[in-house]
């Protein structure tokens, strides 16, 4: 093998490795060249002109790739003038939403393609403007924070105030309330409260009463990017800091005082403790506020190891060791989704006082609907099966107006049998089988059949860096979208149950749908598969160029596109209110995720699904990573709890999920879930049969001891 036969074969395989099929890797290779990112461009953009590109001529849909030829099939810049577009670029639009939204949507190019418009210094004019400099000094609310209070009716009425004044809202939910008065008592506090239910407000709300900073630890960049971006558009200061932070005077800035949060990543934190430490001997630190923080836990479902470093904020901010401290700096601990165990272990682990108060919310999602489907799932002919309701959603939607003419499975079988035939056979993981394969039948199946193994892409191979820049970036943010949130449900306790009926009655809406699957191949062939059928979907998983996946956020959260089919890379800080079906095609890593992935959809308080295929003849299996000995053990448990969620036909799925979390449900249900509408399978009668059985086996044994 030459050497440029060497490099075209890795770049096959890293193509494969992104999830695409052996033989359009090497066809993108044979024709694009030894590059991995004109290769994979190649690829996505057949995929993406009949998916995504409603607008893109017929021409290029007909995928003539060779005649195309290199660079009239690549949907980005040149690789000489490619430039990673960055969170500046998201600033940029969304200065620009803000002064003339119709305008700057007319105008905004499609991924990376702005660069000439978009010159490095205008680009640091608006960075300047969001990280505005604290205006608010002069409003602030004069409490004097060396006594306790309690949130009585005087607070009560201070914080209502900032709250509509500067967010909108009418008043502080109950949790928010009660974290508050944690905090105000010089308390540390753990905040245990459901996705999207309004958490970030318990801490941004002590740097507008006291006029000290409050420093956030969030575990990616996304995350910080998107909520200082929400609290500039609020007229709040704050900025973020690390290595994705492009302009060095901010850190400066930010140690002087001069924004009311500061948002940092933990690695970032630890290097900083001494300027913390003058900053709080300065203006003063209200609070330390650990955003996500489940990722403290080898227990949890998101373990990051820095995150466990943080008990250097209680040993570095008590008055032991700051001699000007009246209390020690409290600590926020917030997150969505822990176990008791996993919460046992933040306490201890971050050195939280015994007397830390917990602050729990219901999990309890009344307007999510549970279901469980039983699937061979990873197979083109399943697809067939398990997708045909949701072809049929999007494409009753586009022939609005017509009659409205159902696709049936033949018709799927017709459309896809043209282009997948070729690759069931390719796989080893062909199902021939199209029924669905129902629990009762796959143990007889199996036998039958080998069992397969999945490798699951493992999360913590996907955010390896905490500032990863690229995959970062975000085009996060459903406000900016006027997205409604007048209409987000109150989550603090399950709806009442007439509320909960109504719901029953109602029609699901079109909405977006994220498509979750375990392994990397699924994204780009589910993918695939679905825009076969005129469904503007597209794949992403964190293997995939950068380019194409800051594409897919953009188009998400713009509502251009209706399907995302994604690993768990499309993760944390998806706050889409209107995503109306969650779907997980294959196991889940553990039940923590599974709910928190599941409570992307619906957020704005309407009905929406939450499906689990589930292929009882698949074994996942997690890629290898930096996991010990211990915390494999304990991934193939949560596995398991996975498993029985999916077996279970007797009780209320939102019940399964919410007692995981330690919450009482007990004589509730959800009145939703498959389980609850279809009840438990029918109990059958099965006397006669066990007395045949017994008499047989009688009978045998009699027989065996005459020969004895
Ligand atoms: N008291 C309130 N009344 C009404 N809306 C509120 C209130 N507090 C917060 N919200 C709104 O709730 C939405 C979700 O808030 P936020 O992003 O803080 O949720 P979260 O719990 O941090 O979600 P996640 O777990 O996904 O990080 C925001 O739009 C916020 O403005």
């Amino acid at each position: 093998m030459d050497g440029e036969e060497a490099s075209s074969e890795l770049v096959v395989e890293k193509l494969v490795e992104m999830g695409f099929e052996y033989s359009s890797a090497k066809e993108a290779v044979e024709t694009v060249g030894s590059s991995v990112n004109d290769a994979a461009d190649y690829i996505l953009n057949g995929a993406r002109r009949s998916s995504w590109g409603a607008s893109t001529s017929s021409t290029c849909s007909t995928m003539n790739k060779k005649a195309l030829g290199k660079r009239s099939v690549s949907f980005t810049d040149p690789p000489g003038k490619m430039r990673q577009s960055s969170i500046l670029d998201h600033f940029r639009s969304n200065c620009l939403s803000k002064r003339n939204k119709v305008d700057a949507v007319a105008d905004m190019p499609i991924c990376g393609s702005d660069s000439s418009s978009c010159p490095v210094d205008g680009q640091l004019g608006a960075f300047d403007n969001i990280h505005a400099e604290p205006k608010s000094t002069s409003e602030l609310l004069s409490i004097d924070c060396s006594k306790e209070h309690e949130i009585g009716p005087e607070w009560g009425q201070k914080v209502n105030s900032l709250l509509q004044k500067r967010f909108g809202h009418s008043s502080l939910k109950g949790f928010q309330k009660e974290a508050l008065a944690a905090w105000i008592a010089h308390q540390d506090c753990l905040v245990l409260a459901a996705t999207g239910s309004g958490k970030s407000m318990c801490f941004q709300i002590p740097a507008l009463l006291t006029g000290k900073v409050v420093v956030v630890i969030s575990p990616l960049i996304s995350l910080m990017h998107d909520q200082c971006l929400k609290l500039a558009n609020h007229g709040v200061s704050a900025c973020f800091l690390g290595s994705g932070q492009p302009d060095n005077t901010v850190e400066q800035k930010a140690m002087k005082g001069m924004y009311d949060l500061i948002y940092v990543c933990p690695e970032t934190v630890l290097r900083l403790i001494a300027p913390l430490q003058k900053l709080a001997a300065g203006r003063g630190i209200a609070l330390f506020a650990i955003d996500e923080v489940h990722c403290v836990s080898k227990w949890g479902h998101d373990f990051r190891p820095d995150y466990r470093r943080l008990s250097v904020l209680r040993e570095n901010f008590s008055t032991s060791n700051l001699k000007f401290l009246q209390f020690d700096i409290p600590l926020m601990a917030l997150t969505a989704t822990a176990t008791n165990c996993v919460r046992e272990d933040i306490i201890e682990c971050l050195c939280m006082s015994k007397e830390t108060k917990i602050v729990l919310t219901s999990f309890f999602r009344s307007n999510l609907r549970f279901s469980v489907k039983h699937s061979r799932t990873s197979s083109p002919a399943s697809y067939r099966n398990d997708f045909l309701e949701l072809i049929n959603t999007y494409s009753s939607r586009k022939r609005n107006g017509e009659e409205q003419m159902l696709i049936s499975i033949e018709d799927l079988d017709d459309k896809s049998r043209s282009s997948y035939d070729s690759s069931d056979s390719s796989t080893s993981e062909v199902d021939e089988d199209n029924s669905e394969v129902n629990p009762s039948k796959s143990s007889a199946s199996s036998k039958k059949r080998e069992l397969t193994v999945e490798f699951l892409e493992d999360e913590t191979d996907v955010f390896q860096d905490v500032n990863d820049w690229d995959v970062s970036c975000g085009e996060f943010g459903g406000q900016s979208n006027g997205e409604n949130y007048d209409h987000f449900v109150t989550l603090d306790a399950p709806v009442k149950l007439d509320e909960r009926m109504k719901l029953q009655q109602e029609s699901l809406g079109h909405g977006p749908t994220i498509i979750y699957v375990p392994t990397r191949k699924e994204t780009v062939s589910i993918a695939k598969f679905l825009c076969q059928f005129g469904i503007k979907a597209a794949a992403y998983n964190a293997r995939l160029p950068k380019s194409h996946l800051r594409r897919v956020h953009k188009e998400f959260h713009e509502n251009h596109l209706e399907v995302v089919v994604a690993t768990v890379a499309f993760g944390m800080g998806i706050d889409k209110l209107n995503v109306r079906r969650i779907i997980h095609y294959g196991w889940p890593q553990s039940l923590e995720a599974y709910y928190q992935e599941a409570g992307r959809a619906g957020r704005d308080g309407k009905l929406a699904d939450c499906i689990l295929y589930a292929n009882l003849s698949k074994i996942p299996t997690l890629l290898p990573s930096k996991r010990s000995e211990d915390q494999v053990k304990q991934a193939y448990k949560m596995l398991s709890d996975c498993h029985r969620y999916g077996m279970n036909t007797s009780w209320c799925r939102a019940k399964i999920l919410v007692e995981y979390f330690g919450e009482d449900f007990s004589g509730k249900k959800c009145l939703l879930c498959d389980v609850c509408v279809k009840g438990p399978p029918e109990i059958v009668n099965v006397k006669a049969e066990a007395s045949i059985f017994l008499q047989a086996i009688a009978a045998y044994h009699a027989d065996s001891s005459d020969i004895l």
